[in-house]
């Protein structure tokens, strides 16, 4: 099936990146959860992404706040599909710091980015991208919406 890199610029993201290891739990998909930062393991980075094809990853979700460069490095160094997520950081500019850091990607160089704080589509998103190759996955996912469906219609009933 291969696994999932969930990585962070720092520990602190941790609260807002547990969703997306949650969701990816949740359809049984196996996940590796690090520390990496463009800023501060500039070797670690470029270690982490030019590797991770061949160390079992097959997608990779990155979070990061503030100058979020994290998920685009990470997407220049992989050929991997990376999926950003822009943290709301204490000393964030309202969170627009890290959204446009990691949505304003040069051309060639994509990096799917996810909603300020977004980890949970994150982690639906890359099941999503493995329930393409993977039936069991793909099951899941069918099941999930169909909870989704079913959540709308109860809350619905309520109203009558
Ligand atoms: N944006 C980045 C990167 C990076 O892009 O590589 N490394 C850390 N950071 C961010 O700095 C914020 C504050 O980090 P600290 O809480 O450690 O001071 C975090 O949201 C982290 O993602």
């Amino acid at each position: 099936m291969g696994k999932v890199g969930v990585i962070m610029g720092s520990k602190s993201d941790l609260p807002v990146m547990q969703d997306a290891i949650d969701i990816l739990k949740g359809f049984d998909i196996e996940v590796e959860v690090d520390i990496v930062s463009a800023h501060r393991t500039p070797e670690k980075l470029f270690d982490y992404g030019k590797h991770a094809h061949t160390n079992g990853f097959k997608v990779i979700i990155a979070g990061a706040g503030g100058a979020a460069h994290l998920p685009g490095m990470i997407a220049s160094l992989s050929p991997l599909p990376v999926i950003g997520v822009p943290v709301k950081s204490s000393n964030s500019i309202d969170g627009w710091d890290s959204v446009l850091s990691i949505l304003q990607m040069p051309g060639g160089v994509p990096v799917a980015t996810v909603a300020l704080n977004g980890a949970k589509n994150a982690g639906i998103l890359a099941a999503q991208i493995i329930g393409s190759h993977d039936s069991c996955v793909l099951d899941k996912v069918v099941a999930y919406k169909e909870g989704l469906k079913l959540k709308v219609h109860e809350s619905a009933k309520d109203l009558k």
